[in-house]
């Protein structure tokens, strides 16, 4: 816990190029934030304080740079890190294959067999026509990595912060769970 109270979280924000990696971190540190115009990123780091479900959380937000089956997996991405939004575009049946590939990559170096994330279907706004992932692929991948699931439109700023905050939820069950309710039992009643 930091001096302040707040509870640290160091997220990475990974998936291919282009699926709006940035726009979705942008739209949740700052909104409105909303640019058409691509400018590839080589690396970004935000910083943001929310209160979710009662507790107050220090979230730093890593915007890596776009990943290929090539790229190297850099330490800083698995050192300290809490957690993962993994990305892919609904148009993109690429980038939406990159998410294993991601996903591996984090638990071998991580070495570790599950870690917190979010599997998201990003620019849900396109029209049906330019759709290459179906709704269902997206929620069984999640579901065999033993993630969450969401589609977002970081244009239409749909599901941004729901990306965020089911995240949070996926680190609060593995990092800070509440403390089990006592069950009242039949001679204390209400206790
Ligand atoms: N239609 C639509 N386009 C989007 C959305 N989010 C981002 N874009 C566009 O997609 C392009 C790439 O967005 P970025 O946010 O830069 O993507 P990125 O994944 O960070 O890209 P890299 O920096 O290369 O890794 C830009 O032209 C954005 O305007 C979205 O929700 N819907």
């Amino acid at each position: 816990m930091s001096s302040s109270g707040s509870l640290k979280r160091k997220v990475v924000v990974m998936g291919s190029p282009n699926v709006g990696k940035t726009s979705l971190t942008q739209q949740w540190i700052a909104p409105p934030t909303y640019n058409e115009s691509y400018f590839p990123t080589i690396e970004a780091t935000s910083h943001k304080i929310i209160n979710f479900e009662g507790v107050e959380y220090d979230c730093e937000v890593i915007d890596s740079a776009g990943q290929d089956e090539y790229t190297l997996f850099p330490s800083k991405y698995a050192v300290g890190v809490h957690g993962y939004l993994l990305v892919y575009s609904i148009n993109s049946r690429q980038s939406f294959e990159m998410i294993q590939t991601v996903h591996d990559k984090i638990l071998d170096f991580a070495g570790v067999e599950k870690v917190p994330c979010v599997v998201v279907g990003q620019k849900v706004d396109l029209s049906g026509s330019e759709r290459r992932v179906t709704f269902a692929e997206g929620e069984a991948l999640a579901k065999k990595l033993h993630a969450s699931f969401i589609e977002s439109s970081a244009k239409d700023n749909k599901n941004v912060g729901k990306a965020f905050e089911v995240l949070l939820r996926e680190m609060q069950k593995e990092y800070n769970p509440a403390p089990e309710k006592k069950k009242s039992s039949w001679w204390g009643w209400g206790k």
